[in-house]
């Protein structure tokens, strides 16, 4: 079963007080944060507080994710070679706008994994798409590296980019948004939304995600233990969508034994975009398919 990231929180690298538990709250990854939420004078000792959290604290089955500094800051090559040696699950590169960009990530990860013996290619990667630019290449940069295991839009950096400012119903953000994720399904790999900014405002941020879920986003940045349980509601799938997936799928298995690709479920043609869309709902439902059985 494919990893679900639903949920991605930010964690700031310079605050032991937010880290040493950052998992318990249940989001699917967590993401210490070595960039933006970090003031230059904390830069290295953030680096050392996140490289001893991921050494020793025992995160469970949670990701771990970190957000380097940009390489065209001073930062950026030090945060790759302490996050490899820590044994980070995925480096998330922030303001990516080329396929050069994330080449020259992998090969400073290759370069440390070597150095230190881990296994070359087992860091994984995402980037971050935060400017025009980055948008324009989007398709390029998710093709960049068998290790991207998906790309996300930073809408705070965007719009700004942009020469706008967010609004209510994200109008300015729909080519951005929709742009990535058809760069990420073009290169089958996931694609996570941007953070909301306004942790008080619940309301805002349910509509926000069910926008995204909508457009076909995997997951949501979140930037606070309570944005986690509305996302996670909200990509639940009901009851009967469950019941009618784990039909689908029962209904191909035994059309496939028959030797037929398309069947018919009460009335209804069930194809192979179908039964992709069945896998994906038992997915989000946590269901092993072939374990379970159909209602
Ligand atoms: C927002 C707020 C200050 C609210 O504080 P509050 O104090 O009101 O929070 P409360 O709810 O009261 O906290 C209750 C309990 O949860 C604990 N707790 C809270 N937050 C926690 C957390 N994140 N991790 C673990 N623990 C946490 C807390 O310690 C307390 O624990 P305890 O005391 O034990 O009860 C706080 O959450 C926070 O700092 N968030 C992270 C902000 C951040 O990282 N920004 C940078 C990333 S965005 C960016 O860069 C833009 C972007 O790049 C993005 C893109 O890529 O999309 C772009 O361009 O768009
Ligand atoms: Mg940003």
């Amino acid at each position: 079963m494919s990893r679900l990231r639903r949920t991605m929180m930010y964690v700031p690298g310079h605050n032991p007080g937010m880290m040493i538990d950052a998992n318990i709250y249940g989001a699917d990854s967590i993401m210490f944060d070595l960039e933006d939420s970090v003031s230059l004078m904390e830069k290295d000792s953030a680096r050392m507080l996140v490289y001893n959290a991921i050494k020793h604290i025992d995160y469970g089955d949670t990701e771990v994710v970190v957000r380097i500094n940009g390489l065209d800051t001073p930062y950026g090559y030090s945060d790759i070679e302490a996050m490899v040696r820590a044994g980070i699950h995925v480096i998330r590169l922030p303001k990516t706008e080329t396929a050069q960009d994330i080449w020259a990530v992998e090969k400073k990860i290759e370069e440390v994994e070597k150095a230190i013996g881990r296994e070359v290619g087992s860091t994984k990667m995402m980037a971050a798409i935060e400017s025009a630019l980055g948008v324009v290449n989007a398709v390029e940069i998710a093709k960049a590296s068998d290790r991207l295991i998906g790309i996300a839009i930073g809408a705070e950096d965007f719009v700004t980019n942009m020469k706008t400012k967010r609004s209510v119903d994200g109008i300015e953000l729909l080519y951005a948004r929709s742009q990535i994720l058809v760069a990420a399904r073009a290169a089958n790999i996931a694609a996570l939304d941007t953070v909301y900014s306004d942790v008080n405002n619940e309301e805002g941020f349910k509509k926000e995600v069910e926008l995204i879920k909508q457009l076909g986003f995997d997951g949501k940045s979140v930037i606070n233990p309570r944005q986690i349980e509305p996302v996670h509601e909200i990509y639940a799938p009901s009851k009967a969508e469950i019941i009618h997936a784990k039909n689908v799928i029962k209904a191909i298995e035994e059309a496939e034994k028959k030797g037929s690709g398309v069947i018919s479920l009460n009335g209804k043609m069930i194809d192979k975009p179908i039964v992709e869309r069945a896998q994906r709902i038992l997915t989000l439902a946590n269901i092993q398919i072939n374990n379970e059985e159909v209602e």
